[in-house]
């Protein structure tokens, strides 16, 4: 059976961005393919952060990860979105007439006007900490980098090794679950948002997290994969033992942009350059959207993605509609089909 589609617009990646990119394109009359190399939509917010509280989308003053994904997808349902998960767009190539034609690795054709990479990390991967017998204890979960589910760690001994957002948020949460929870970092510093950070230190006054600076990640040691202690050492050399049964090291997502690359989009530091009026790369008629996409002062928030995904469908609709007047209008009901 042939598996070849024709759409108006491709979006690459599902994450949060690509989500609300078909809502845009929708509301301007536009349907979307969306293919996504994970197996569930949302990007980061599913796959690593999923019960992760949010504070700063608009409307809503906390909405778990997971959460703002259903309502992303929610929100995109009434245009009919066609998703292709589980399959990464290997390549993206223009055609004569006009348009593009991405081919994904589950053999997959899609044929499109136009192209919005929301491919935010591209094919991320957790850094990982230089440690003895590490893929042992990965194997058994003793170390994660990510946590789908805060109850797995409900009763557990928790080191968190870092000192950024992630590093910070989930010491705070799971202080809620844990037995313990012990916070490493090489400095007493943390580069996290202010907010959380006081927390946290409030929460080291009440003995609820203990606070394990400066000192760096050693060696682990334990049976068969069963974590017994992470051993951390000081600057000086000296070291304490901290007995435990996960480690949690969150030093940042690898991020490599994959087949990305080879599309002869504009670069920089591992990003594509848009034009931040209309989202547009240096190829025209492909538009990058999200964490992927940079400029001058890019903020990475999601909040930034949206409204960057707002003015690709603005710029697209000329492509797909040509000679039709777009008349900018606010949404309402007419726009969103079923709405009431
Ligand atoms: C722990 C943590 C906490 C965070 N907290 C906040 C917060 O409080 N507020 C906030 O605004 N931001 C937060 N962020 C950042 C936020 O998650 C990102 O800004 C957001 O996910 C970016 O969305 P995106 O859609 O651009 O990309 P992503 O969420 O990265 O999604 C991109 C998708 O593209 C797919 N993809 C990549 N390449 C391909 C390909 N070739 N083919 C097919 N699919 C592909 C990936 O599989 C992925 O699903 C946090 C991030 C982390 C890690």
């Amino acid at each position: 059976m042939s598996d070849t589609h024709t759409t108006d617009v491709l979006i690459v990646g599902a994450g949060p961005v690509g989500l609300f990119a078909i809502f845009q394109c929708g509301m301007l009359g536009m349907r979307c393919h969306v293919v996504d190399a994970l197996d569930a939509a949302g990007g980061q917010c599913t796959a690593l952060y999923p019960e992760k509280p949010i504070y700063d989308i608009p409307g809503y003053p906390r909405i778990e990860a997971g959460a703002l994904v259903d309502e992303l997808v929610a929100q995109a349902a009434p245009f009919e979105p066609v998703y292709h998960l589980g399959q990464q767009v290997v390549a993206l190539e223009k055609q004569a007439g006009g348009g593009f034609l991405a081919a994904t690795n589950a053999g997959a054709r899609i044929a499109a006007r136009a192209v919005i990479v929301a491919a935010g990390a591209g094919a991320f991967g957790p850094n990982r900490p230089p440690l003895n017998d590490l893929e042992t204890f990965e194997a058994t979960g003793a170390v994660r980098y990510f946590v789908t589910r805060r109850a797995d760690f409900a009763g557990k001994r928790v080191v968190v090794a870092g000192g950024g957002d992630s590093a910070v948020d989930w010491a705070v949460s799971l202080a809620e679950v844990a037995a313990h929870v012990a916070i490493v970092h090489r400095r007493d510093k943390f580069r996290a948002a202010p907010e959380m950070v006081s927390r946290l230190r409030g929460l080291a006054e009440a003995g609820k997290v203990e606070m394990v600076v400066p000192f760096q990640l050693s060696r682990l040691e334990g049976e068969n994969g069963t974590l017994d202690t992470v051993i951390v050492k000081d600057l000086a050399g000296e070291e304490r033992r901290l007995v435990a049964d996960v480690l949690l090291p969150f030093y940042g997502l690898a991020m490599t942009l994959g087949p990305i690359a080879d599309w002869g989009l504009g670069l920089e530091r591992n990003h594509v350059l848009i034009d931040q009026a209309t989202a547009e790369t240096n190829v025209p008629g492909i538009f990058a959207v999200g964490d992927i996409a940079t400029y001058p002062h890019k903020l990475k928030l999601i909040l930034t993605g949206f409204a960057e995904a707002a003015s690709a469908a603005h710029a697209i609709h000329p492509l797909v509609h040509p000679g039709e007047a777009l008349h900018f209008e606010y949404s309402t009901t007419k726009g969103v089909p079923g709405a009431a």
